[in-house]
């Protein structure tokens, strides 16, 4: 298979072909994810939305290269990842894909900066002067260059999270629940600086979230259920205002339909 282009001319960071993964066997067989045909484009940034159960977190894993999908194919640019040995496929998460997790996962003992900076030692990469410094700046940090995780804010520590997702300039982030143990003015900061990589970097972001008002700053939220695309929502700005509304009313329109009958997978339209 090769490559799409996206009709606007930008190529896609992430496509999933037909990307089924079923946990457990014969009875208790559980399709998590259904023959999802998705792509990504670069320079946009996606919500995914559904009810719990309906196969986020596996999509997630399976697009970034966290998890092998039983069938189908992901590709992270014009890479295949089912073509990747285990090592390859974990130098590949290292070097072009970012991370941001609900948990900030950071490491304690080490500084922001330090922080900051693991992708790259672990990548074995030089690290040039001044780029974890910029990586820092971007989010705003860079005057808490020397603390610790535990001297700074919950908000504070994501957007750290964000920079060491960011300093390898990878070809896409993949955030799962990123506000998911920030308050409310803390979260809208957080995905203000999301939305501003976007934006000024033309950084490529999926995110998984339950809320509403997060997938409101995206450009577009593909909700799941039963673990295939249920509806797609691409920003409008006539929503301006009340996007987060209609975000959710789709949402709760999801949650209320019945369990869809298997079907042919879903080509999302204009995704491609
Ligand atoms: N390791 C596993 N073993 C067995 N079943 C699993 C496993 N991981 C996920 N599942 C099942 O696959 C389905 C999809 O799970 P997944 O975690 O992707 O959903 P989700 O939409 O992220 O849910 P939530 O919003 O609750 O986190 C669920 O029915 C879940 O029970």
């Amino acid at each position: 298979m090769t490559t799409t282009t996206h009709p606007s001319g930008l190529r896609d960071a992430v496509q999933l072909w037909a990307v089924a993964k079923t946990y457990g066997s014969g009875e208790q067989a559980v399709a998590a994810l259904d023959r999802v045909t998705l792509a990504f484009p670069r320079g946009s940034f996606t919500a995914i939305m559904g009810p719990s159960g309906s196969g986020k977190s596996t999509l997630l894993q399976c697009a970034a290269g966290l998890d092998r999908p039983g069938d189908g194919q992901v590709l992270i640019g014009e890479t295949e990842l089912s073509r990747l040995t285990e090592k390859q496929l974990t130098l590949l998460r290292r070097e072009r894909i970012g991370f941001v997790f609900q948990a900030f996962n950071l490491m304690t003992a080490l500084t922001a900066a330090q922080n900051v900076a693991l992708p790259l030692r672990l990548a074995g990469r030089r690290i040039e002067p001044g780029r974890v410094e910029a990586a820092l700046d971007a989010v705003g940090l860079r005057d808490r260059a020397g603390h610790r995780p535990g001297e700074l804010s919950g908000g504070q520590q994501q957007r750290v999270a964000i920079a060491r997702a960011l300093v390898a300039d990878p070809e896409v982030i993949f955030a799962d629940e990123p506000t998911g143990a920030l308050d409310t003015n803390t979260s809208r900061e957080v995905l203000g600086l999301l939305r501003r990589v976007v934006d000024a970097h033309r950084q490529t972001v999926i995110m998984v979230t339950h809320d509403p008002v997060a997938a409101a700053y995206a450009d577009r939220v593909v909700y799941l259920a039963d673990g295939r695309i249920a509806d797609e929502y691409l920003a409008d700005r006539r929503d301006h205002g009340e996007r987060a509304q209609v975000i959710a009313a789709r949402m709760a329109h999801l949650e209320a339909a019945p369990p869809a009958p298997a079907a042919a997978p879903v080509r999302v339209k204009g995704a491609w």
